[in-house]
């Protein structure tokens, strides 16, 4: 019996493991049928026929798709000020460098306001800049990459003082970056709000930039944007072109880019790199510091987490297969007292935990660590729950069958394979900006590891594949959040 489970985050993990036998291109592949439907909209009209004896009523003036949503940014905007100003909270300015660079926590008809302002001024811009142009200055984007990156490369942002001024002169002076080319970076960023001229040559920060001096993790963030997933986007054509089926893990954008193909998976280039994999890390807990990422999201069932006391009550146990250092067992080893751990990952990540694994005997007693490659077969045999967090997105569908075939031989009958993964939403059903996010985060999936995210529907169709004995069941807990 499989059990699904669902969430949005993103990691990327690392396996050496080989090519799968039999890369199909018809298996492997997420049927995507349908691009996103285009909303249309129409204006309302009146069809009332006036009676002859009454006066012509005047035609109402419809509005406009454009008017409609400059109506709901106003109308949104001033919602949220009038909840900051209640609070006493400043509205963001990128010029004040002390203006605070996140929102709080909103009330949510607040944050609703919010994002309808995201959306609407997004759509709002596309439309003014009409279609024609939006797509002949979107392809542009990258250009902002490109000056954040070396900005970020050379620690600019650390060299310009927070609370006052540097002239371009003296800011040359402390930098090994060409003169020309940081002036001209510099101003790149600064159509962005990162970073201000006050006055011809001379720098300041703004609230955007001093984010980029005080902030370790954004450091990282750009940095292994900028400087590994971005080279290894430039190259996603080529490998499409030369692996068009795009399943192998030492196929990619990333391996064309970094000269490794069918050498290596981007883990292990990485493992050979301890500053560049340190990048990754600080980055990916940059990304996963939020709500939803952390253990809690499984572990806490009062707040919509996994619920096993049924297991526990009958002294089951639970596989977390590649489960890292076991940290979310040791969370649920604190919640639930006679179910017991194993904790299976590749034998360096397994040499490398911390030993206890947790200070309070009864909870560290009941975990054992494991030294398994999930390619191979499942060594413990009988178990309750084999869990997978954040491990099927990282393989295309030849790789993730494969993780699964090799379960069914320990696999007793009721046994539950529980994923907690990413779970796309068809195409269109999120909004504007989640939608924007998560296909990001598949195409850089597939940029770096020839991986995907997937929908419920594709997960039913990987468990298929595995093997017909799978009953697919989504979660409670999914259903539950989403209804929040
Ligand atoms: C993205 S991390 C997820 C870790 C953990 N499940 C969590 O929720 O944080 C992927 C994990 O899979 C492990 N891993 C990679 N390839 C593996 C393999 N072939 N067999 C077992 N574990 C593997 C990595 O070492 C890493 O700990």
């Amino acid at each position: 019996m499989s059990k699904a489970k669902f969430r949005l985050s993103s990691l990327f993990h690392s396996s050496p493991s080989p090519s799968p036998d039999a890369e199909t291109k018809k298996q492997n592949r997420r049927s995507f049928s349908a691009l996103s439907s285009s909303r249309r909209h129409k204006d309302v009209e009146s069809n009332v026929v006036p009676s002859k004896s009454e006066p012509k009523p005047k035609p109402e003036p419809s509005t406009s798709r454009m008017i409609a949503l400059a109506q709901t940014i106003t109308k949104a905007t001033e919602k949220l000020e009038a909840h900051m100003t209640s609070q006493g909270l400043p509205m963001p300015d990128f010029d004040d460098v002390d203006s605070p660079a996140d929102f709080p926590t909103l009330p949510p008809d607040v944050q609703q306001s919010r994002q309808e302002i995201i959306h609407a001024t997004k759509e709002l811009g596309r439309l003014a800049h009409g279609p024609r142009e939006s797509v002949r200055w979107g392809v542009w984007e990258y250009l902002d990459t490109v000056a954040l990156t070396a900005l970020n490369h050379y620690g600019i942002a650390k060299l310009v003082p927070i609370d006052s001024t540097i002239t371009l002169t003296e800011l040359q002076t402390k930098t090994s970056l060409d003169p020309i080319n940081l002036a001209r970076l510099l101003r790149m960023a600064m159509t962005n709000g990162i970073f201000r001229e006050p006055s011809p040559d001379v720098i300041a920060h703004t609230a955007a930039s001093r984010v980029l001096a005080e902030d370790a993790n954004m450091q990282a963030w750009i940095g292994f944007n900028g400087e590994d997933i971005f080279p290894s986007a430039g190259h996603v054509l080529q490998a499409l072109q030369t692996y068009p089926e795009a399943t192998s893990l030492t196929q990619s954008g990333f391996q064309f880019a970094f000269n490794t193909v069918d050498k290596e998976p981007m883990f292990v280039t990485f493992g050979k790199d301890p500053a560049r994999a340190r990048r990754m890390g600080q980055s990916m807990a940059s990304l996963t510091g939020g709500e939803g990422y952390e253990p809690a999201f499984f572990v806490d069932v009062d707040k919509g987490g996994y619920d096993l006391s049924d297991l526990d009550a009958a002294g089951g146990t639970f596989v977390d297969v590649g489960g890292s250092h076991g940290f979310l067992c040791v969370d649920l080893a604190a919640r639930y007292k006679n179910l017991k751990f194993v904790v299976q990952d590749l034998p360096k990540t397994v040499d490398s935990a911390p030993k206890p694994l947790s200070a309070d005997p009864q909870v560290a007693e009941r975990i054992t660590l494991l030294a398994h490659d999930f390619f191979t077969e499942q060594p413990t045999k009988g178990a309750d729950v084999y869990f997978f967090r954040w491990i099927m997105h990282n393989y295309s569908t030849p790789y993730a069958v494969r993780i699964l075939k090799s379960l069914i031989p320990a696999l007793k009958p009721g046994a539950r394979v529980v994923i907690n993964d990413h779970c796309l939403r068809e195409a269109g059903q999120e909004n504007p900006w989640d939608e924007k996010v998560i296909r990001r985060m598949d195409v850089i999936m597939l940029t770096l590891l020839n991986a995907q995210e997937r929908t419920e529907r594709e997960f039913r169709e990987l468990f298929a594949a595995a093997s017909e004995g799978f009953v697919f069941k989504v979660s409670l807990m999914r259903k539950k959040r989403r209804e929040r």
